[in-house]
């Protein structure tokens, strides 16, 4: 199963892979003939009635494959109008290679063929709200006509994840859609094809430039609160600086008076919020829960914090009061096997803190993969275990991010990711907030291997982060 979101994203990690989408449409377009010639006795006549987008383009790739038919290609709108290259590529070949083809401008000139069979390849997960028209006219002449339907990918008109409809939908009698069945086709009676389309497993597995679209923040977003500091100040600012990099409107530090000044020092970007200690106490978790749940903010807890043992068990009564989401790092990692929380957590160990909190022992985080996606389905949170590999799973859903580069062995280089996917987790779901982080993380110390070589630092990364990130936005 998989949303159209998702597969949006699956579908720019294949083109990253060399696989790219005018590949796929082809197939889509084999597949959707294949069904149609399941179901239309020879000779019969079939109409394939197309919209603008890249569902329309599959149809008039099956318009290819379909030539033992009696056969007319429909375009809903002026060709001009078809809105992506590789649609218009396919219907510029039906124009130049002679097929059957017409132009319907004007929704109440509509008229549909009397045929066999009508595939309708009007829209497919690019709807946006209810149908308009042409679309509207030619979704209800379809559903009208006495013919057997084949829909690609998922009837027009409706939603292939929530499975809502607006009244013209077309009902279909048969559905062939790609790669993998969508949330909301369960309800349809018609019959489903799941096809083929050849997208590499890769694409799913490895963390790519799809799922960190899937996760790039609008604008700015999000006011993170990195609890952390004590012993350590570098971390919680390097996490804090990382989230502003990421696109948080502002990053919070909650941190020990004896060091807050420090803190500070580095950045003149963060807000500090100093409490009166040298270091994490219980007499001050009250305070951090109602500061972070009143603000709505993602919390980094972690960073910095230390492993005195009131300092510890500080981090439990956090995490048995705290409900909203946050990012574990570093010696806040070991306790969290030992509290309930109702907390949503992105928890971020290396291999050591990984078998600290219980987890497999491993020498390499890469060849663990199923003894941490059980880890993870036991604790019940997403991990994000950091190695060569990072492998990234919330128990049920896996992915493998590659990026990366040996350089950011460094010290530092965590505490950036842990702010990064606190930046993200503002607004996408934990796992993708995740996979997203741990990308652009590498692929920042990517970008300073380039010239820095091994010798780069963590603070030198912390300028790449906005480039890994937004770098391959779509314009
Ligand atoms: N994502 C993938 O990996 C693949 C997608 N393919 C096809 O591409 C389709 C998605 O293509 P697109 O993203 O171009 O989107 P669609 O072709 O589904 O829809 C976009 C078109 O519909 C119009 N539209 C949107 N909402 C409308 C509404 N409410 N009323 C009337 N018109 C409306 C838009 O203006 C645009 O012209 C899939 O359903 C599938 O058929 C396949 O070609 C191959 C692989
Ligand atoms: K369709």
């Amino acid at each position: 199963m998989i949303t159209g979101e998702r597969m949006g994203a699956v579908d720019e990690n294949a083109a990253a892979l060399g696989v790219p989408r005018r590949q796929l449409m082809e197939s889509s377009g084999n597949a959707v003939a294949r069904v149609v010639r399941e179901v239309a006795e020879p000779g019969s006549s079939v109409a394939i009635v197309s919209g603008r987008g890249n569902n329309g383009g599959d149809g008039f790739v099956a318009a290819r494959f379909l030539d033992e038919f009696d056969l007319r290609t429909l375009l809903l709108g002026r060709p001009e109008t078809i809105g992506t290259e590789i649609a218009r590529e396919n219907w510029d070949a039906l124009e130049e290679a002679a097929y059957e083809t017409r132009v319907v401008t004007d929704s109440q000139n509509l008229e549909l063929p009397t045929v066999d069979v009508v595939v309708d390849a009007i829209l497919g997960t690019g709807i946006a709200g209810d149908l308009r028209e042409p679309a509207a006219t030619a979704a209800r002449a379809i559903t009208a006509a006495d013919a057997t339907v084949v829909s690609v990918d998922v009837p027009s008109g409706f939603d292939a994840d929530g499975g809502d409809h607006s009244d013209d939908a077309v009902s279909a009698d048969h559905v062939v859609t790609f790669h993998d069945t969508k949330p909301g086709l369960e309800a349809l009676e018609a019959t489903v094809t799941v096809a083929d389309i050849g997208i590499p497993a890769a694409a799913e597995r490895f963390v790519g430039p799809g799922d960190v679209d899937l996760a790039r923040p609008a604008g700015r977003e999000g006011r993170p609160y990195v609890i952390g500091g004590g012993p350590y100040t570098g971390a919680p600012a390097l996490a804090a600086q990382a989230a502003l990099r990421a696109g948080a409107e502002l990053s919070f530090v909650a941190a020990p008076d004896s060091i807050a000044g420090e803190i500070q020092g580095y950045s003149e970007d963060l807000i500090v919020q100093p409490y009166e200690s040298d270091r994490l106490t219980t007499a001050r978790v009250d305070d951090l829960v109602e500061t972070a749940e009143r603000y709505d903010d993602v919390v980094v807890l972690g960073p910095g914090l230390g492993t005195a043992d009131e300092t510890l068990e500080a981090t439990r009564r956090f995490l048995s009061s705290y409900t909203g989401p946050a990012v574990v790092d570093a010696d806040a990692l070991a306790v969290v096997t030992e509290v309930e929380t109702e907390a949503t957590l992105v928890c971020t160990p290396n291999r050591r803190e990984l078998e600290r909190m219980g987890g497999p022992a491993t020498d390499s985080i890469g060849e663990a993969v199923d003894e941490i996606e059980s880890f993870a389905a036991d604790l019940g949170h997403v991990v994000l275990a950091k190695g060569a590999d990072d492998v990234v799973t919330d128990g049920e859903r896996t992915r493998i991010n590659r990026s990366g580069t040996t350089g950011m062995s460094v010290g530092g280089t965590g505490d950036l990711l842990a702010g990064i996917v606190a930046a993200l987790l503002d607004h996408a779901d934990p796992l993708e907030a995740a996979a997203a982080g741990a990308r652009v993380n590498g692929i920042a110390g990517e970008r300073l291997a380039e010239t820095k070589h091994e010798g780069f630092l963590a603070s030198d990364m912390l300028a790449e982060i906005p480039a890994a990130l937004w770098g391959d936005a779509d314009e």
